[in-house]
């Protein structure tokens, strides 16, 4: 039997060091980067990141939607994107942020966590807001595939407040029951951005891992980890994406710097 994800997403958050690098190949920075917005722009964009942080970073975080842009020949990059990372090692996190109906969900949850589809990564972004019960398909696929989910609880922008305070609760509690009992982590993560300027949840029930985006770009920098998630700061992967990718010479550099950062905020 192969190792869960929160097994595996331990290990190499241990060995590695906190942080999800995220591959958001946007029109801004292939610009920014001399290449053309083309699948040939895409693969360059990619494939340079994968090349330059496979080694040092613990988890990747490729974006689909950049990838959708380009219909079926973006999405062959996005294919070749997730197999090469997960060959060379880190733990691919494919945020497509999918939710639907029950039967939908099904789909979603073979095209991204069955380990024979061409899509198939270590864990999944899914949304919460068709109902808790509706991700019963990807709980159950991630489960039988040894695979993750991240779930929208409290996302980093600045819209979210309102509606996410709501029920961002009711999500972790769901949560804390499916990750009970796991070791050394459970598989079922949820996303908490960095950005969250006073969470007032607690995290420590979850028992899983915590996806947390906005660092950079959004604001959030590695010293608002510390008092973000006191407690938990074991669990926390810290997630960059246009920060770290901006400049193609300095990707590794600032890889580096981040990781150490993160690292050093979250030690407790
Ligand atoms: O699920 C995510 O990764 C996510 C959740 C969230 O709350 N906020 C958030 O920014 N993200 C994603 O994380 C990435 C952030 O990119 P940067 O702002 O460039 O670091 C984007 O791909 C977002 O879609």
């Amino acid at each position: 039997m192969e190792e869960t994800f929160g097994a595996r997403l331990r290990s190499r958050l241990d060995k590695y060091g906190p942080l999800c690098v995220g591959i958001d190949p946007s029109p801004a920075q292939l610009l920014a980067w001399g290449l053309d917005d083309s699948p040939a722009g895409l693969e360059k964009f990619s494939r340079t990141i994968v090349e330059e942080i496979s080694d040092v970073a613990a988890v990747v975080k490729p974006q689909s939607a950049f990838y959708e842009r380009w219909g079926s020949r973006g999405v062959a990059v996005l294919e070749r994107t997730v197999r090469d990372l997960r060959a060379a090692g880190p733990l691919v996190i494919l945020d497509a942020k999918r939710g639907d109906v029950e039967s939908t969900m099904i789909a979603y949850a073979e095209a991204y966590l069955d380990p024979g589809s061409p899509l198939a990564a270590d864990a999944l972004t899914v949304s919460p807001y068709l109902g808790l019960a509706s991700l019963a398909p990807a709980i159950r696929q991630a489960h039988t595939n040894d695979a993750g989910l991240f779930i929208l609880a409290r996302t980093s922008n600045p819209q979210a407040e309102q509606l996410q305070s709501r029920v961002a609760d009711q999500i972790f509690d769901a949560v804390a029951s499916l990750n009970q009992g796991a070791t050394p982590l459970g598989s079922i993560g949820v996303v908490v951005g960095a950005t969250v300027a006073d969470p007032a949840y607690d995290l420590s029930r979850l028992n899983g891992p915590i996806l947390a985006p906005g660092l950079g770009v959004q604001g959030a920098s590695p010293s608002d980890l510390a008092r973000l998630f006191a407690g938990v700061r074991h669990a926390v992967i810290p997630s960059v994406s246009r920060a770290v990718t901006e400049n193609p010479a300095r990707i590794r550099e600032i890889t580096l710097r981040y990781r150490d950062d993160c690292a050093h905020h979250l030690a407790s």
